[in-house]
C-alpha cells in the first residue's frame, strides 16, 4: 500500500485495487456555514470531483442529506452520481433519477405542523426537500431539546413510515428505512460501482450508516472531525479532505 507524506492523514487507498469513492457534502467537501444556501463550492472542488470521476471510471458519488436539485444547484456536475435526502433520492451517472414515495402521504400529514412550529420563531429555518423536511436551529441552539420532543410527537403515529434524524443543528423528518448505508449498498450493486471497494468520507452522525456498510465491505471509512465514529480513519476538516483527495489523484495519475 502507498503511504501519504503527511503522518496525520489516512493511508491512501492501495493502488492495486479498484475503488469506489463516496463523499458527503456539508462538513466534508465544504465548510459548515450559517445557512444551507451559503455554502461555497469553488471551481477547484468541481475540478477535483471531475478528475476523480474520470480516474475511477465513473465510480464517484455524492451521498448527501440535501435534495438532488439542491446538490446540482451548487455542484453543476450533471454526470456525477448522487444520492440525496439520506438515501431517498438517487441519480446515476446517466442522469436517471428515482425518488422514494411510500412515505409521502405521512410526510404531508405532518408538514403543516412543522411549518407552524417554525413560524413561531424567526431564528428557525425550514428546508422542505420534498421527500424529507429539515428544521434548522443553528441560530436557536437552546431549542434543541424542545424541538426534538415536539417533532417526535408529530411523527409518533407514523413511526412505521417516518423517522427523525438529528444532524448538526438540524432535525430531519425522513422516510423510514432510507439512510446513507442504503444509498451506498444501492450504488455498490450497479455499474460502475459494483465489485469495487468503497471509500466513504463523512462528518456527521447520519454518515455512520454509510461507515457501517463500508466496514462490512472491508472498505475505507473516514470520519471528518472529532467524536465517536465507526470509521477507523480521520481527517480534520474539509481542507484536509481536499488535500487527501489531491494526493490520491496524484497517485492515480502516476504511470
Ligand atoms: O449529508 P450532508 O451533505 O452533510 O448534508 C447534511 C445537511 O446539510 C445541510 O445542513 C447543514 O449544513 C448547513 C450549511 O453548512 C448548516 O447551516 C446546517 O446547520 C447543517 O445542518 C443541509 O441544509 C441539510 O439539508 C442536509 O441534510
Amino acid at each position: 500500500m502507498s503511504t501519504t507524506n503527511n503522518k496525520d492523514m489516512p493511508e491512501l487507498p492501495a493502488s492495486d485495487r479498484a475503488w469506489a469513492l463516496f463523499l458527503d457534502l456539508d462538513g466534508t467537501l465544504v465548510d459548515l456555514v450559517d445557512h444551507p444556501d451559503s455554502i461555497v463550492v469553488d471551481d477547484a472542488l468541481r475540478a477535483r470531483l471531475e478528475t476523480l470521476t474520470a480516474l475511477l471510471d465513473g465510480a464517484v458519488a455524492v451521498i448527501s442529506g440535501r435534495a438532488i436539485d439542491d446538490l446540482e444547484k451548487h455542484l453543476h456536475l450533471p454526470t456525477l452520481a448522487m444520492s440525496g435526502q439520506h438515501g431517498a433520492e438517487w441519480r446515476n451517472s446517466q442522469g436517471d433519477r428515482q425518488i422514494a414515495g411510500d412515505h409521502q402521504k405521512a410526510l404531508e400529514a405532518v408538514r403543516q405542523q412543522v411549518k407552524e412550529q417554525v413560524e413561531r420563531d424567526d431564528a428557525l429555518y425550514l428546508e422542505d426537500k420534498g421527500a424529507s423536511i429539515a428544521l434548522h436551529y443553528r441560530h436557536r441552539p437552546e431549542a434543541g431539546d424542545m424541538l426534538k420532543h415536539n417533532l417526535s410527537s408529530m411523527i409518533g403515529e407514523y413511526s412505521d413510515l417516518l423517522e427523525l434524524h438529528q444532524g448538526k443543528f438540524v432535525f430531519e423528518i425522513k422516510g423510514q428505512g432510507y439512510d446513507k448505508g442504503v444509498a451506498l449498498e444501492r450504488f455498490l450493486a450497479i455499474p460502475p460501482f459494483a465489485d469495487r471497494c468503497p471509500v466513504f468520507i463523512g462528518d456527521d452522525r447520519t454518515d455512520e450508516d454509510g461507515f457501517r456498510v463500508v466496514n462490512a465491505h472491508q472498505g475505507v471509512a473516514i470520519k471528518v472531525g472529532t467524536g465517536d465514529s465507526l470509521a477507523n480513519e480521520r481527517l480534520t476538516d474539509p481542507g484536509a479532505v481536499h488535500a487527501w483527495l489531491d494526493q490520491w489523484i496524484m497517485q492515480l495519475q502516476r504511470p
